[in-house]
């Protein structure tokens, strides 16, 4: 008998059951597949044992599933259910709880239940139900976990961060995944509220330009996300020449449409506004299609639905360049803070520098200054990127990029424009930039007879004579 348990924790750890008998919950009991593979074999009687015990357990759940969940603290909870809640202890510290509860409730052992797009499966029988993120996230194995990355194999990794170590895995359902595990040494009370922080902000989110969260694991000393997996590596990558073909401008210029899509939703479209609080390069991750998505939500935070409140932070968080100074000085966390991150990262895809430069020259150091500088002097082709090729459309998308940033890096965020003023600018842009990519074609097939089509992001047809420049004899 297998039983759809609803507690999240006790899952054996290396792949193999590692309590003592008696120290089973009633979630233990033949939930899965996998527990089942585990368990030795113990025995005719202890077999018959759990499966009555199995039946009781697949009794218990179903009423569990029926009647509304008790509260954590309730006393009269048995110390099985303690023991479940206990991983989930700082769920309570957010709005929601109950859809916790919820979410624990439909979790089910192994990965019968998985997000897939924009619909949550159940082994392909539920698959119509739209109800993706009401359930919550999946909760993991660490054995499936284990297999998926062949141990934390050195070979799967691909990524390190604040958070810790990001490895490429392979579910058993043949899903690829993006698997965030936790540095140990990291567990402190408010890294702990980080890790919940992610999963519950990243569980309530859905959009095409955001990571999706698929799950995670809790257990023991281990803290897992498990994440959509993005195949192309991240936008810093791409600008350091790493990622094989140079990003053109009219490519960059989508990929700041993304991330401006992205924030727009969670500024505005989400049941609670969030502010990302990390928006940096190598947050901002790059799909086979040189789409982006925006990861990393460790340091997002939940704001009030009141626009005009700002959030007293007690600590300062983000990536030095790219926070907003009025944030630093006030302490006060709007969605302009966002903002200005935004305005570092557009003039990061126009100059394909970063932020702090601190081998350049020490007028140069500060990317934003020293390419505002130049925008003020009319100069902004001589801040593009090197590797940009120089034609009138790339210019001109490059300096008008310029100037939505010299708005969003402004020191008062009450002079930025919000996110979807930034959309709308940006939409400005790619149809001016489609506009004279169509003329620069008629003027060069008319004097050449020579017919172009006009194909989506390909502006290096409508090249324009390569302007010289002189960055090196400047600098
Ligand atoms: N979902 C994903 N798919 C593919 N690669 C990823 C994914 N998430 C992260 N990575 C890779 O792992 C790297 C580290 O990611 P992570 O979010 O842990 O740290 P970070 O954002 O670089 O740093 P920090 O945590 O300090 O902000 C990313 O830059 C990216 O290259």
């Amino acid at each position: 008998m297998r039983s759809r348990t609803p507690t999240p924790l006790l899952f054996p750890k290396n792949g193999k059951h590692q309590k003592a008998d008696s120290e089973y919950d009633w979630s233990d009991v033949g939930s899965s597949s996998e527990k089942a593979r585990n368990v030795s074999a113990l025995g005719a009687i202890r077999r018959a044992a759990k499966k009555v015990v199995g039946v009781f357990a697949f009794i218990f759940s179903g009423q569990r599933n029926l009647k509304p969940r008790k509260c954590r603290s309730d006393p009269g909870e048995s110390s099985t259910i303690d023991r479940a809640d206990s991983t989930l202890s700082g769920w309570t510290g957010y709005s929601s709880p109950s859809s916790f509860g919820r979410s624990i409730e439909r979790r089910v052992s192994g990965s019968q239940y998985r997000f897939s797009g924009s619909r949550f499966q159940n082994n392909g029988k539920d698959s119509s139900c739209s109800k993706s993120w009401h359930l919550g996230p999946v909760i993991f194995s660490f054995g499936e976990l284990q297999r998926a990355t062949a141990n934390f194999a050195t070979v799967h990794q691909i990524g390190e961060g604040g958070f810790g170590t990001v490895f490429k895995g392979k579910l058993d359902d043949g899903t690829f995944v993006a698997i965030k595990r936790a540095r140990k040494n990291n567990y402190g009370r408010s890294w702990l509220l980080e890790f919940k922080n992610e999963i519950y902000t990243l569980s309530k989110i859905e959009h095409m330009n955001l990571v999706k969260l698929y799950g995670f694991l809790e257990h023991e000393d281990e803290r897992v996300i498990v994440v959509e997996y993005v195949g192309n590596g991240n936008l810093r990558e791409h600008l350091d020449g790493l990622r094989g073909k140079r990003l053109e401008m009219a490519e960059r210029l989508e990929i700041a449409i993304d991330v401006a899509h992205a924030l727009t939703y969670l500024h505005t479209y989400t049941d609670t506004p969030i502010i990302h609080r990390d928006i940096k390069a190598s947050n901002i991750l790059i799909t086979e299609k040189l789409r982006a998505k925006v990861a990393d939500f460790g340091f997002a935070r939940l704001v009030s639905e009141d626009p005009g409140a700002t959030h007293i932070s007690t600590q300062v968080k983000g990536s030095a360049g790219y926070v907003d100074p009025d944030y630093l000085r006030t302490f006060q966390l709007t969605d302009k803070s966002d903002v200005y991150s935004f305005g570092v990262l557009l003039i990061e895809l126009v100059t394909g520098r970063r932020p702090i430069e601190l081998k350049r020259p020490r007028q140069d150091r500060l990317t934003v200054k020293w390419a505002l500088r130049r925008l003020k002097n009319d100069e902004a082709v001589l801040v593009m990127d090197p590797l940009l090729k120089r034609n009138r459309a790339a210019i001109e998308v490059a300096e008008k990029m310029l100037r939505l940033a010299s708005e969003c890096v402004s020191q008062t965020r009450g002079t930025r424009p919000s996110m979807k003023e930034c959309v709308e600018k940006l939409w400005a842009i790619r149809r001016e930039m489609k506009e004279t990519m169509i003329c620069s074609s008629a003027s060069v097939s008319s004097s050449s007879s020579a017919t172009h089509s006009f194909v989506g992001r390909d502006s290096d047809r409508f090249a324009l004579p390569r302007i010289i420049d002189d960055e090196k004899s400047t600098e």
